[in-house]
């Protein structure tokens, strides 16, 4: 029986996340547990492991609540930053990737603690599907932009001023979406971007932006998965 398409990505996203955590982790690691579909794949890869009697002193660092849920429920014994501030490496999906390997995060909304917890690992490797591939940051996918709730119209409005075309995220029951911090986020479409740094050094300066997704010189590797097979790229220097 032939995949549909959604099959396929599920395969592909599988397959790159199952091939990252064979690839980079090793026994005794401290290791950022990423959130998402994709981010699933390799957090169930690495309990597949444990249960063969691999990888058993391994310690996550969960970037949302969901990928607690998930870990715990996997019996993936956890700790935190503040017990571990130095990761050896992070594996996380992607929104968009471009070829320098900066990347749009934050689909599920994780994004600042997937940012914190990315910036506390010496290697962060990102495990997409080839779809998520891009020529430029901002082609298929808004910047997504956490805000504090106060004053939250008034970035709304700053935002706009920037270029952007932008969407509260609606949550359960056309609700507003709130990240696990209880902030809002604001999916900005700015299109494709010349100068994603000059974007991210404004929103990094506006009081009140707790945090956006743009990750530029972040990641230190992509494993890619597509009809081909899985691709290992390193961040080009
Ligand atoms: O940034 C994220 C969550 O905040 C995810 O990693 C990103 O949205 C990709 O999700 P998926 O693997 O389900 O396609």
């Amino acid at each position: 029986m032939e995949f549909d398409s959604s099959a396929r990505t599920g395969r592909y996203k599988r397959a790159a996340a199952e091939a990252a955590v064979d690839r980079f982790l090793l026994p005794g690691m401290r290791v950022g547990l990423g959130t998402g579909s994709t981010a699933a794949f390799a957090v169930r890869r690495l309990a597949t492991l444990r249960g063969q009697g691999h990888l058993l002193d391994v310690l996550g660092v969960p970037t949302s609540r969901a990928t607690q849920a998930l870990a715990l429920e996997l019996g993936i014994p956890l700790t935190t930053l503040e017990e571990h501030p130095e990761l050896d490496v992070t594996i996380d999906g992607a929104d968009e990737v471009a070829p320098d390997l900066s990347v749009i995060k934050g689909g599920g909304g994780a994004l600042l603690r997937e940012k914190i917890v990315a910036q506390a690992s010496r290697r962060v490797v990102i495990v997409a599907d080839v779809a998520k591939l891009s020529p430029k940051l901002g082609t298929h996918w808004p910047v997504p932009v956490e805000v504090l709730s106060f004053g939250w119209r008034s970035q709304l409005r700053f935002l706009e001023s920037l270029g952007a075309r932008v969407t509260p995220r609606k949550g359960a029951n056309d609700a507003p979406f709130l990240t696990d911090q209880g902030n809002l986020v604001l999916d900005c479409a700015f299109g494709p971007l010349d100068a994603p740094s000059t974007l991210a050094e404004r929103l990094g300066a506006r009081a009140g932006i707790v945090g956006h997704g743009l990750f530029l010189g972040i990641a230190t590797d992509l494993m890619v998965a597509g009809p081909g097979g899985v691709e290992h790229r390193v961040r080009p220097t």
